[in-house]
């Protein structure tokens, strides 16, 4: 199917998650949108049904864009550890349970490593995954994906992201994603052109469906 453009104008940000919201919100910054979200428009939560990211990110932005009858570009993501066979996955988000506390989830990612027998010894590598989906209220979709890899730290450090950023260190860098600047974690003061899982997803969506 061939790409398509999104022409400026209104746009939904079909997230109810902050930190993700405002994210996207600075990626989406350059390009002149006029930015809402699904919290912001009180659209219902989709339940996440889909055994995928990419299901799980187009049923949440065609959901957004049949409510709102605007184009609506929805984030679906999470932490897989490789020692625990991919897991959170696409459960990260209810890992946290109804309360969102990040902190039990870190704890629980850390307690299930440490369980692991010395000899075979924990796989501590671990990666986050993005999915975006822009759908029209047409149904025309399209999609990308971002990843970013390093390490499961332990103890969780820096303050300043949110979900599961202060147990996660990129490849090449001794700070966790906890302790970057959004611009950091974006990749935008570095010479990479994107660096976490989210900006290299949107620089995809950019070049394919934006005018640069
Ligand atoms: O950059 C990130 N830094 C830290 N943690 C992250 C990141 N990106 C995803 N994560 C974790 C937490 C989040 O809760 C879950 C995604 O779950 P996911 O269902 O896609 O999002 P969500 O339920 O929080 O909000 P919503 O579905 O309304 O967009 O993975
Ligand atoms: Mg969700």
């Amino acid at each position: 199917m061939s790409q398509r453009k999104l022409m400026p104008g209104k746009l939904v940000v079909a997230s109810h998650n902050n930190g993700k919201i405002r994210e996207i919100n600075e990626l989406l910054e350059p390009y002149g949108f006029e930015v809402t979200s699904a919290a912001d428009q009180n659209l219902a939560e989709p339940e996440e049904t889909g055994l995928t990211f990419e299901a799980n990110a187009e049923l949440k932005a065609v959901a957004a864009a049949k409510a709102s009858g605007l184009p609506s570009l929805a984030d679906d993501s999470g932490f897989c550890v490789e020692g625990l066979d991919g897991q959170p996955g696409i459960y990260s988000a209810r890992w946290a349970g109804p309360e969102k506390d990040f902190a039990m989830a870190m704890r629980t990612i850390e307690e299930k490593l440490e369980a692991i027998p010395a000899v075979a010894g924990a796989d501590r590598r671990g990666y986050f995954v993005a999915v975006l989906c822009l759908a029209w209220p047409d149904g025309h979709t399209e999609m990308f994906r971002g990843e970013v890899h390093g390490q499961v730290v332990w103890p969780p450090r820096g303050d300043k992201g949110f979900g599961y950023d202060p147990v996660f260190q990129p490849d090449g860098y001794d700070r966790t994603f906890g302790e970057m600047t959004s611009e950091e974690k974006h990749g935008w003061s570095a010479d990479t052109p994107a660096l976490s899982h989210r900006a290299r997803a949107f620089e995809l969506f950019s070049k394919a469906c934006l005018e640069n």
